[in-house]
């Protein structure tokens, strides 16, 4: 899908930022339009304080002189704006292409909202064509790798696991120093339980399953914007 659409759904977002509100900002290429949008807005007066979901985004924002801050210094945050790699009609999202999902989630469970700017292609019936990215710790990688196996099997998932990188000869890195398990559902029918089950697995940090996060989304498609919206 083109940048154009990523843009304009990103321009819609930024609609929702008002002076004073404490940003999370979100990774990846559509997160990039916004944080770039964001910036000619802040050139212009608007004062925002944002919290970078990787240092990616956070070399990008410091670049576009965007004033950042942690969740050191800031507990709570106004709103989070970031992409997705799929959309249920729930507002369940996969997310973690970009490897930040860790950081992605802690910043939008640190939010009172997550809004989400795509794309049409993100829009699914179900989760799980997308392979979900399950951040692991290093220590232990056969043997969580395993329990992830077993788990995915338990819930129907019928593809398999790759760890990101492996095939280039080096494992993928995330910003925490941890590695990237993709998991191959084709179609995952119980998420919750999912989410439960894979966060029961010691090596297991994180995975990309966001449920019940984000409240609205803004997708592109050439017929227009949408706007989707789900009250928790
Ligand atoms: O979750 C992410 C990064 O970890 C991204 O937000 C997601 O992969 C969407 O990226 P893009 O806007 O480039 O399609």
């Amino acid at each position: 899908m083109s940048e154009a659409l990523k843009r304009q759904a990103a321009a819609m977002a930024l609609n929702e930022v008002r002076s004073g509100m404490r940003l999370g900002l979100g990774t990846g290429s559509t997160a990039r339009h916004f944080v770039d949008l964001l910036s000619d807005k802040v050139a212009a007066g608007l004062d925002v304080i944002c919290v970078p979901t990787s240092e990616v985004t956070a070399q990008q924002a410091r670049e576009l002189n965007i004033p950042l801050s942690d969740l050191e210094t800031l507990d709570r945050l106004d709103l989070t704006v970031d992409g997705a790699d799929e959309i249920d009609p729930e507002l369940n999202l996969i997310k973690g292409a970009g490897g930040a999902l860790l950081r992605e989630k802690i910043v939008a469970a640190a939010s009172n909202a997550m809004i989400v700017i795509a794309d049409g292609s993100k829009l699914v019936e179900a989760l799980g064509q997308f392979p979900l990215p399950i951040e692991v710790n290093r220590f232990g990688l056969g043997a969580t790798r395993h329990l992830v196996e077993q788990t995915m099997r338990r819930h129907g998932g019928t593809g398999g696991i790759k760890l990101r990188g492996e095939a280039a000869g080096a494992p993928y890195q995330t910003d925490g120093g941890h590695l990237i398990l993709d998991a191959f559902f084709g179609r995952i029918s119980a998420p919750e339980a999912l989410s439960i089950d894979l966060l029961n697995i010691p090596g297991v940090v994180q995975h990309g399953l966001f449920l019940h996060m984000c409240s609205k989304a803004f997708v592109a498609t050439p017929d227009g914007v949408k706007t989707l919206q789900r009250n928790f």
